[in-house]
């Protein structure tokens, strides 16, 4: 029994995408929180400017997560960046914002997440947003995350809009709109020619609240309980174990490999592997840890006839969110523009090159979070199983088939010298299949470790409670029961707020 004074009503671990909402929610509702980040608390222009975020890969701040090596990627142990600083992920990502369509979030409910359907959690993408064109049927404004449209793309980028539609492809003006599928420019979180992270547009704004208490550096290694109430965490932050104990409740915010985890060496998870490593079991729950998925990204790549112009945004101004079967449901395939070289492995980088990069948006394949030890510094092992599903490989190769023939288009006959990756001697299917096995790698939307949902698998209730447990909720994207249509930091962002809302007992009809 631990019985000490809790100096704050809320803990949240994590001020990622979804712990930054939070702790703004809270606090606009005159709750106190404690928010313990393992990362620096800092900004700096590699994190602020929205170009430089190539070089925030493998940097101080990216937890640089690698996979165990990989079957059906021939054996190769992939790279997974993630932020470590605050604002988590979204001070790492490219800042496309989308919010994926209506068929995502219904498939949520219908598979147990009652509540979470899209005309459930769409008033919670306006209560974000402040777009900068006003609001609409589409956008809000007034909100404190900042969306921004393209209107100066970089040439290339509208080389690639021109070529889709030269194709046949449809043009959309809005990927979070009513139209959401063909070719077009993103929206952005970014504000003022800078980086806006869920950190400094949802808690920068409010930082002299004096009931906010923050802790960067300090990396929490567990979950203090009473019984089966979590009452606290523990943590470390200048070499110190010290204890944060909540009088409400604690929110676990780390992320898709922190939040199952931190379950994990708490000994919450499966029973069997908590005890393989020397973990006491505290609650037998088998889902934790289940569930790891992700899209797929490769490059298609193209050394550029002249130089490339400097851009304005994040270098991911355009893409085609598309279906490989007109009878689905829900697009699956996203080939994403990149005025620069993506590199795929063990291909030369050009000087002066740009990418289209194949994206496959729906995954059949599903694979694990496990500790490696007991040790909180031991990172955990990653298993996300890529291609063990081989549908994934296929509508991979359709997204890549697509993505040449766009690159072949007349819209790019200035710039295109030649293609570098896979390079003209692939042909057929077959050498595509080869070439992805032996290139493909994360788009960086991984989720689905503690899974929402009613049944046995699942790790938290549809109000983000730990099954079994109390005062304890996870709250970011491993609560996702299957990846969305597109990328996760908007629907991350979305959990949070929706979130914070179950945890003031705030009724849905209250959101805006
Ligand atoms: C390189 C990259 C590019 C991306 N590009 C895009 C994009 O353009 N558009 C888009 O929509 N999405 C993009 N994403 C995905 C999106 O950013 C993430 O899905 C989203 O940020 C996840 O939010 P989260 O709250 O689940 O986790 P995070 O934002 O990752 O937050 C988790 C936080 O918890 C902290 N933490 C973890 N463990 C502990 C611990 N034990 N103690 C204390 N703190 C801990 C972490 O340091 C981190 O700050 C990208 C992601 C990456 C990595």
């Amino acid at each position: 029994m631990v019985t000490a004074r809790a100096e704050h009503e809320y803990v949240v671990v994590g001020a990622g995408s979804s712990g930054s909402v939070i702790v703004r929610r809270l606090l606009d509702h005159g709750h106190s929180v404690h928010v313990i980040e393992a990362g620096p608390d800092v900004q700096g222009p590699l994190v602020t400017n929205p170009a430089s975020w190539p070089a925030l890969f493998r940097s101080e701040f990216d937890w640089a997560v690698m996979t165990t090596p990989q079957t059906h990627t021939n054996g190769r142990s992939l790279h997974f960046p993630r932020g470590r600083i605050v604002g988590g992920s979204s001070s790492l990502n490219g800042m496309i914002y989308i919010r994926g369509v209506r068929s995502d979030y219904d498939t949520w409910a219908y598979g147990g997440a009652t509540g979470w359907d899209w005309d459930s959690v769409f008033p919670y993408f306006l209560r974000s947003e402040d777009y900068e064109d006003g609001p609409g049927p589409w956008h809000h404004s007034g909100g404190p995350l900042h969306v921004s449209r393209v209107t100066d793309p970089h040439p290339t980028s509208a080389a690639f809009v021109e070529a889709g539609t030269s194709l046949g492809f449809p043009l959309t003006d809005d990927f979070n709109g009513e139209q959401p599928l063909g070719v077009g420019y993103h929206q952005f979180t970014i504000r003022d020619g800078k980086r806006a992270s869920a950190w400094v547009s949802f808690v920068e704004p409010v930082r002299a609240n004096p009931s906010l208490e923050v802790t960067a550096n300090a990396q929490v290694h567990r979950v203090l309980f009473d019984d089966t109430r979590a009452v606290g965490i523990e943590y470390i932050v200048d070499g110190d174990r010290r204890q944060a104990y909540a009088s409400g409740e604690v929110v676990l915010s780390a992320g898709v490999m922190g939040s199952p985890k931190l379950l994990m060496l708490s000994g919450i998870g499966p029973a069997d592997h908590l005890r393989e490593v020397g973990i006491e079991v505290r609650h037998d729950l088998p889902g934790v840890g289940e569930n790891l998925h992700d899209h797929t990204l490769a490059s298609n790549l193209y050394e550029s006839k002249q130089p490339m112009p400097a851009g304005r945004y994040s270098s991911m101004e355009s893409s085609l969110l598309w279906k490989s079967d007109p009878r689905l449901v829900a697009p699956d395939l996203q080939p994403l523009f990149l005025h620069l070289a993506y590199p795929a492995d063990g291909y030369p980088v050009p000087e002066h090159g740009y990418t289209i990069a194949p994206g496959m948006v729906r995954p059949l394949s599903r694979g694990t979070l496990r500790l490696a030890s007991a040790d909180p510094d031991t990172p955990p092992l990653v298993d996300p199983d890529m291609f063990g599903e081989p549908h994934d490989l296929e509508r991979m190769v359709d997204a890549l088939e697509i993505c040449r023939e766009i690159g072949r288009a007349d819209a790019f006959k200035d710039w295109r010298k030649t293609e570098v990756a896979p390079g003209p001697e692939a042909k057929t299917r077959d050498d595509l299949r080869e070439f992805l096995r032996r290139t493909v790698s994360t788009y960086h939307h991984q989720c689905g470790t503690c899974r929402m949902g009613q049944d046995s698998l699942s790790v938290v209730d549809p109000d983000l409670r730990v099954h079994g447990l109390q005062n304890l909720r996870v709250a970011d994207a491993s609560i996702m029961p299957a990846v969305p249509s597109g990328n996760t930091n908007a629907p991350s962002i979305m959990i949070g707020e929706k979130a914070a809302d179950l945890i003031l007992g705030r009724s849905p009809d209250q959101v805006l």
